[in-house]
C-alpha cells in the first residue's frame, strides 16, 4: 500500500483531479443517487450486513469486507443502497454502524481506487464517497458509530457523519483525518464535519498535521463520545440508541438545524436545479484541491500571492476565507471591496465577518464593502439616508429589526425600506410561496411567537447566504 501511495503522489492526484474536473464540466448528468447506485453495484459477495430489529426500530449495519473494510466503489455502493433502504423504511428509526473485523472499523478510502484508474471510474468513485457522507450526515435516523477498531481518514469521516461515537477502549486503535500525512488533502466537507465535532482549533491542528488519535486521545478532544471495553461496544451502542430514540422528534428539527448549515455551505454557489449537491461537492472539492498544487497555490483570486504558504496551510485557511465571505459568485476578496494592498486579508476578514454577521438581513446587508457594487446598494436602501447614520446606529436598528422580523404578520421590516407585502419572509431568503421553510416544519400561523423567535433567528443565521439561502435546492 505504501507503494501505491508513493506512486499516487508521484503521478499526482491533482492530475487525476483536473481530468475529473473536465469530465464533470462536460455533462455528467445528475441522476437520482438511488438510480445511479443501483446501476453500478456489480458486486456479488455482500460487504455489508444489515439486521433490523423491528421491535426497537434499530438497525445494525455491519461492515464485513476483509481485510480492512476499505471504502471501494463496490463497498460504498452497497453501503449507500443499504442506507437508502433503511431511510425509506419508516419502521427504522435508529442505525448503528460497526465492523465484523477484529482491530479495524474501516481503513478509509480504498487506496487502490485512487491509483491508475480512468477519469470515469475516479468520478464514479468520488461521487460514491460524497453520497456516503451526504446520506449519513443527512440521515433522518439517529446514527451511532460503534467503533470497534482503527478508523483512519474515510473511516473517521464515516464515524463523524454519525450522531454519536462509541469506541473500544484500546490505545492501539486510532482514529482521525490523517490525509495530510499521506500527501493528500482532506476535502473541505471532511473538514466541516470534523469542525462540527471537535471545534475549530482541534480540527485545525488535526488537519494541518494529519493527526491520528489513540482512542483515549480521541475521547479527550471529543472526536469520540465514549470509550468502553471492546466487548461492550455494540451493547453500549444499543443502550445509547434507546436514549436517543426516547427524545421526542430528535431526528427532525434539532437534528437538522445543526446539519443543514454544513450541507448548505457544501453547495454554496449552486444556482440552479441542475446542480445536485453531490455534483457541487465534487466540483468544489476538485477546485479546492487544485488550489493545493504546489506552484499553483497563488490563489490570485483571493489576492494571496505569497509563495511561502504551504498548500495544506493555505487550503484550510482559504476554505475559511471563502466560506466566511461566501457571496456566491463573488467570494473573492476583491468583491468585498478590498482593492488595494493597504487592506490585508486579515484586516478584511475581521471586519467583513463582523459586519456581515451583525447586519445579516439577507438581501439587505448592503454595506458597500461587503459585496455591494452598485449605487442602488447604499445604506439608503435599508432606510439609512445620510452620513448621520453611524454604524452603531445601524447595529442598534438591525437588532431591533431582527426582533421585529420574528413577529408573525409584522415581519415586513418597514425601517429597512421594505413597504409591501412582498417583503415578508423574503428577508430570510424565501422568495416565493414555495419557500415556506418546509424543512423546519413551520408552515403557518399555528406557530406561536416564541416558536418563531427561536426558529427565525436560527434560520436567518444558518441560511445566510445572500441570494442563495433557501433550502429548496437541496431536497431533504
Ligand atoms: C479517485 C480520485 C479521488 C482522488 C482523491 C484525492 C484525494 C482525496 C483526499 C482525501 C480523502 C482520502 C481519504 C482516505 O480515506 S485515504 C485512505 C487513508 N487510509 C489510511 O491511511 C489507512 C491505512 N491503513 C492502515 O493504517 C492499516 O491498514 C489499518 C487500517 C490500521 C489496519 O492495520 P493492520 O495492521 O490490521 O492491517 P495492514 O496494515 O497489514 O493492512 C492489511 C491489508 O489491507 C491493505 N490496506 C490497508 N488500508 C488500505 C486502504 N485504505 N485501501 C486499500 N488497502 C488497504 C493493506 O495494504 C494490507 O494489504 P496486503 O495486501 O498487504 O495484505
Amino acid at each position: 500500500m505504501a507503494n501505491v501511495l508513493r506512486n499516487s503522489a508521484k503521478f499526482g492526484f491533482s492530475g487525476v483531479l483536473s481530468q475529473l474536473s473536465i469530465h464533470s464540466r462536460h455533462g455528467r448528468e445528475c441522476v437520482s443517487p438511488c438510480f445511479s447506485l443501483q446501476q453500478r453495484n456489480n458486486s456479488t459477495s455482500p460487504k455489508i450486513k444489515v439486521d433490523l430489529d423491528s421491535s426497537t426500530g434499530v438497525a445494525v449495519l455491519r461492515m464485513q469486507s476483509p481485510p480492512v473494510n476499505s471504502l471501494s466503489l463496490d463497498f460504498l455502493t452497497e453501503f449507500c443502497i443499504n442506507l437508502e433502504k433503511l431511510e425509506m423504511d419508516r419502521s427504522c428509526r435508529g442505525l448503528i454502524i460497526t465492523s465484523t473485523l477484529s482491530k479495524v472499523f474501516s481503513a478509509g478510502l480504498d487506496i487502490m481506487e485512487m491509483y491508475g484508474k480512468s477519469p470515469e471510474r475516479c468520478g464514479e468513485f468520488w461521487k460514491a464517497v460524497q453520497e456516503m457522507w451526504l446520506k449519513l450526515y443527512g440521515s433522518n435516523m439517529a446514527t451511532i458509530a460503534a467503533i470497534n477498531g482503527s478508523s483512519p481518514a474515510g473511516g473517521c469521516l464515516m464515524s463523524i457523519g454519525c450522531d454519536y461515537r462509541i469506541m473500544a477502549d484500546n490505545p492501539r486503535y486510532s482514529i482521525g483525518l490523517n490525509e495530510t500525512q499521506l500527501g493528500i488533502v482532506a476535502p473541505f466537507w471532511f473538514k466541516d464535519t470534523l469542525v462540527n465535532t471537535v471545534g475549530n482549533r482541534a480540527a485545525e491542528l488535526s488537519l494541518e498535521l494529519g493527526l491520528l488519535y489513540s482512542a483515549p486521545d480521541a475521547l479527550k478532544i471529543g472526536l469520540v463520545d465514549q470509550l468502553v471495553p471492546e466487548d461492550q461496544v455494540l451493547s453500549t451502542a444499543q443502550d445509547t440508541m434507546s436514549k436517543w430514540l426516547a427524545v421526542p422528534g430528535q431526528n427532525t428539527l434539532s437534528h437538522w438545524l445543526y446539519r443543514v448549515r454544513t450541507l448548505s455551505l457544501s453547495h454554496t454557489g449552486c444556482t440552479g436545479s441542475e446542480h445536485s449537491p453531490s455534483h457541487w461537492l465534487y466540483r468544489v472539492r476538485t477546485l479546492s484541491l487544485t488550489l493545493a498544487v504546489p506552484g499553483q497555490n497563488t490563489l490570485s483570486h483571493t489576492g494571496c500571492t505569497r509563495s511561502e504558504h504551504s498548500p495544506s496551510h493555505w487550503l484550510y485557511r482559504v476554505r475559511t476565507l471563502s466560506l466566511t465571505l461566501a457571496v456566491p459568485g463573488q467570494n473573492t476578496l476583491s468583491h468585498t471591496g478590498c482593492t488595494g494592498s493597504e487592506y490585508s486579508p486579515s484586516h478584511w476578514l475581521y471586519r467583513v465577518r463582523i459586519l456581515s454577521l451583525t447586519l445579516a438581513v439577507p438581501g439587505q446587508n448592503t454595506l458597500p464593502h461587503t459585496g455591494c457594487t452598485g449605487s442602488e446598494h447604499s445604506l439608503s436602501h435599508t432606510g439609512c439616508t445620510g452620513s448621520e447614520h453611524s454604524l452603531s446606529h445601524w447595529l442598534y436598528r438591525v437588532r431591533i429589526l431582527s426582533l421585529t422580523l420574528a413577529v408573525p404578520g409584522q415581519n415586513t421590516l418597514p425601517h429597512t425600506g421594505c413597504t409591501g407585502s412582498e417583503h415578508s419572509l423574503s428577508h430570510t431568503g424565501c422568495t416565493g410561496s414555495e419557500h415556506t421553510l418546509p424543512h423546519t416544519g413551520c408552515t403557518g400561523s399555528e406557530y406561536s411567537l416564541s416558536h418563531w423567535l427561536y426558529r427565525v433567528r436560527t434560520l436567518s443565521l444558518t441560511l445566510a447566504v445572500p441570494g442563495q439561502n433557501t433550502l429548496s435546492q437541496y431536497t431533504l
